[in-house]
C-alpha cells in the first residue's frame, strides 16, 4: 500500500461523468483496475467492479433507469422510511432523488480516507420533502474504494434543528450471485427474524447456514457485525461487516420477479438482497444529534474464515 500511496493520486482516480439521464455520477477507481460508479440520482452505487473488470452487484436486464424511479440493482439508499410501515412511499424518498456532491464536508476518521478514492454526497430536504416529511436533516454519504477492492457506505444523518425525529434506513444491496440456489448465508444463523411473508410473524433460524428454494424476505432483529454470503460456483465470499445495522434478506424469486416491471422472469436466480438496515427499532435524533452507519463489502476467493 505504501508503494501505491507513493505514486497513487487518489483525486485523479475520480471522474465525475454523466449517466444515461444526464445525471451527473461518479467513477472511483484503485491503483490495481476496480471501480465504483455511484450516480447522483440517488446516492445509488450503481457498479461495484473487482481488478479483474467484474461485476459484483446485481442490475437488473429490466431496470429503469428513469427518475424519479430508483433502478432495480446495485445499492439504493433508503431513508427516511425502510419498508412500507410508514406514510411515506416504500423505502422513502431519498433513492429518488438528486443529491449534490459535498465538497466541504465535516472531517471523519482519517482511516476513511487514507488510502481511499472517495466521493462526498449530501442530500437536504426540498420544499416538497419537507410537506411530506418536516423534518431538518442532513445526509451526508460517503462512498469509498480502498486499494484492495472493498467498498465502504458511510451515512451520516443530522437533525440540524427543529424537532426529534425517527427514521429507519437500509443500504439495500443488491448482490451479485452465479444461482441463487448455491449460495448460503453464514452469520445469521440461531437469530430471530420477522417474515414479511408471514404477516412479519417472529421466527428463530435453525442453527444451519441460510440456503434459498423459495422467495425469502426476513427482518433481522439483530445480527453480527460480520455476515458472509458463500458463492459455491463462483468461488467467491462475499464479506460484509456493518455497524449498528441489523438487517434484511430478500429474493423475490420466480413468482413475485415476474411480477415486477423492472425485474427479468429468471434473474431472481442472479441475485441476492443482504441488507445493512435499521427496520424494527427507528433510530430517533434530537436537534443538533447525527447518527452514522457504516456498511464495507468486501470479497474473498476461498470461504469464510470469521473474524468478527
Ligand atoms: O420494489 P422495491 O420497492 O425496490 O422493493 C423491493 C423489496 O424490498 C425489500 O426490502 C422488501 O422486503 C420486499 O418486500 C420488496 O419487494
Amino acid at each position: 500500500m505504501g508503494h501505491y500511496a507513493a505514486i497513487w493520486d487518489h483525486k485523479a482516480a475520480i471522474e465525475v461523468t454523466k449517466d444515461w439521464n444526464g445525471i451527473d455520477q461518479v467513477v472511483l477507481r484503485n491503483p490495481r483496475g476496480a471501480s465504483v460508479r455511484v450516480s447522483l440520482h440517488g446516492g445509488q452505487v450503481t457498479s461495484w467492479r473487482n481488478d479483474r473488470g467484474e461485476e459484483l452487484l446485481f442490475t437488473s436486464s429490466k431496470a429503469i433507469f428513469k427518475p424519479p424511479k430508483a433502478m432495480r440493482g446495485g445499492i439504493p439508499i433508503c431513508f427516511p422510511q425502510f419498508g412500507n410501515c410508514g406514510s411515506l412511499e416504500q423505502h422513502g424518498f431519498a433513492r429518488n432523488k438528486i443529491w449534490s456532491i459535498d465538497e466541504n464536508p465535516p472531517p471523519l476518521h482519517p482511516n476513511d480516507s487514507l488510502g481511499k478514492s472517495l466521493v462526498d454526497l449530501l442530500l437536504k430536504p426540498s420544499d416538497e420533502d419537507l410537506k411530506c416529511w418536516p423534518r431538518c436533516f442532513e445526509f451526508r454519504l460517503r462512498v469509498s474504494l480502498a486499494a484492495d477492492g472493498k467498498l465502504t457506505l458511510i451515512s451520516r444523518i443530522r437533525n440540524i434543528n427543529g424537532k426529534p425525529f425517527h427514521f429507519s434506513f437500509a443500504y439495500h444491496t443488491y448482490l451479485s450471485v452465479s444461482d441463487i440456489s448455491e449460495v448460503r448465508i453464514e452469520g445469521l444463523e440461531t437469530l430471530d427474524y420477522l417474515d414479511n411473508l408471514c404477516q412479519r410473524k417472529r421466527f428463530t433460524e435453525q442453527g444451519d447456514a441460510i440456503t434459498f428454494e423459495s422467495e425469502v424476505d426476513r427482518v433481522y432483529l439483530s445480527s453480527p457485525n460480520v455476515i458472509a454470503v458463500l458463492d459455491h460456483e463462483r468461488k467467491r465470499t462475499y464479506v460484509i461487516r456493518k455497524e449498528g445495522l441489523p438487517g434484511l434478506v430478500w429474493n423475490p424469486w420466480e413468482k413475485k420477479a415476474k411480477a415486477m416491471l423492472d425485474f427479468g422472469d429468471d434473474e431472481y436466480k442472479q441475485m441476492l438482497c443482504v441488507d445493512g438496515a435499521i427496520i424494527e427499532k427507528p433510530i430517533t435524533l434530537k436537534p443538533g444529534e447525527e447518527w452514522t452507519g457504516r456498511l464495507e463489502l468486501g470479497v474473498v476467493p476461498s470461504s469464510f474464515c470469521d473474524e468478527g
